[in-house]
């Protein structure tokens, strides 16, 4: 009888191993996958989606009743990603007019909808005042003085970004809290900005939101930077941002959400008061672990390393070569292999190393190869280069598969072309 094993935190908590070899996610068979639907492909597990929402949602909620969930979409801007959040009563967060189409097109109140962003066009921000979001998050004095023009006769609920002076680390890339951050209103300009939108009769200026970076697996920073903008107003409502890491490989061992909950309620509480309602905005953490890429080994070379070449790369996850993020990988039903092994993309780039030190059990071609932790910012940032099609998302529950976007076909290539 076959027997099943839990995989580590990196992979989805609905996964296991078949007789300690083969991957099963959601119930079906890893392998099974990548013969209906191909490779590369980005398969999720819906039910860790449902699960990661509703453990925010009560880890938050024990500590402050009436705190809100944002999820921020960038992370998986995927209709069927959204539209789950949608339904297991999350807010979303939007970083564009682009972004808050698809937020839309999910299914999300307006009033559940928060647009950022350091540079929105006037457009962007007259298309989500039309809409009726329930919040912008506004970012400097320009953003500022375009609102308040734009929302004519309505009154627009606001916070205020500002940037605490906080670095929490990471690299740098994803790091927003340091004073020279293109985000956010500096302590300096504070309290000015604060005046001109309390001032202004079309803009319910309701509080301040912070965001000091990605991939944060500390929890002091996040107390610091609130206790850097608690004197600049008593307010009913924070936006403590999102940012909490998750693991991608054994060296991660990040804060659970329950833990990272109770750490910044407690902050909240402690130094803003009892009175403020606090809204969470994660992206990576409702989505990273819940996400898993398959690729079809198309070579194997010896030189210095085993250069196991895939059908991806840089154009289905950019972090390796954006952040030199680090990623495990397996043999889909072969687990547990000890051949070092260089992973490696099909892009016209040396630097197109998925996984640079995996071990893999005599990987050929023809082998179907897994890297989990891929649900955040892999489709978010996925791109055509080299001409490569993007790959299908793919949700995985209770044993059956359904194709939620489609892969992109030659055509697409060229679907944007004017004769
Ligand atoms: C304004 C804002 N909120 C929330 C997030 C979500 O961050 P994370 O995916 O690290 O949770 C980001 C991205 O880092 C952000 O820029
Ligand atoms: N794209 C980044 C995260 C950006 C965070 C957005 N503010 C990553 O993959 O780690």
């Amino acid at each position: 009888m076959a027997t099943a094993q839990r995989l580590s935190a990196a992979w989805p908590a609905d996964s296991r191993l078949i007789d300690d070899r083969r991957l099963e996610i959601g119930g079906v068979d890893a392998l099974a996958l990548a013969r209906e639907f191909g490779t590369p492909a980005y398969v999720v597990a819906e039910d860790d989606l449902r699960s990661r929402a509703r453990q925010y949602l009560s880890a938050f909620r024990t500590h402050a009743p009436d705190a809100e969930i944002h999820f921020a979409s960038k992370a998986n801007p995927c209709t069927a990603v959204l539209r789950v959040f949608a339904e297991e009563g999350l807010g979303v967060d939007v970083a564009s007019g682009g972004e808050l189409h698809v937020a839309l097109k999910a299914g999300f109140e307006p009033a559940k909808i928060i647009l950022h962003g350091n540079a929105k066009s006037e457009a962007e921000l007259r298309t989500a005042i039309d809409a009726g979001v329930g919040y912008i998050v506004i970012d400097n004095f320009a953003d500022l003085e375009r609102v308040i023009a734009l929302a004519g006769d309505r009154v627009q609920p606001v916070l205020l970004r500002v940037t605490p002076d906080v670095r929490g680390e990471t690299h740098d890339k994803i790091s927003t809290g340091q004073a020279d951050s293109k985000f956010g209103l500096s302590l300096r300009d504070a309290s000015a900005a604060i005046e001109r939108a309390a001032a202004a009769p079309n803009l319910r200026l309701d509080g301040l939101h912070l965001h000091i970076g990605s991939q944060l697996l500390e929890l002091g920073p996040w107390r610091d930077a609130v206790e850097a903008i608690a004197p600049l107003g008593d307010f009913p409502v924070v936006n403590l941002g999102g940012g909490l890491g998750v693991a991608y490989t054994d060296a991660e061992d990040p804060p659970s959400i329950e833990v990272y909950a109770a750490a910044k309620v407690a902050a909240a509480r402690e130094l803003l008061g009892d009175h403020v309602r606090i809204i969470d905005e994660p992206g990576r953490s409702l989505v990273a672990n819940a996400g898993v890429t398959l690729y079809t080994v198309e070579s194997v070379k010896r030189n210095v390393s085993t250069w196991v070449g895939v059908d991806g790369g840089m154009s289905d996850n950019l972090r390796p070569m954006l952040y030199g993020a680090r990623y495990e990988a397996e043999i889909a039903d072969r687990f547990g292999g000890t051949t070092p092994s260089r992973i490696t993309g099909k892009h016209c780039e040396s630097g197109d190393v998925i996984v640079a030190e995996a071990q893999l059990d005599e990987p050929k071609p023809g082998d179907v190869v897994v890297t989990p932790a891929t649900g955040a910012y892999g489709y978010a940032m996925s791109n055509n280069y080299n001409g490569i099609p993007r790959p299908p998302v793919v949700f995985v529950k209770d044993g059956d598969a359904r194709v939620v976007v489609r892969r992109e076909t030659f055509e697409d290539l060229t679907s944007r072309d004017i004769d």
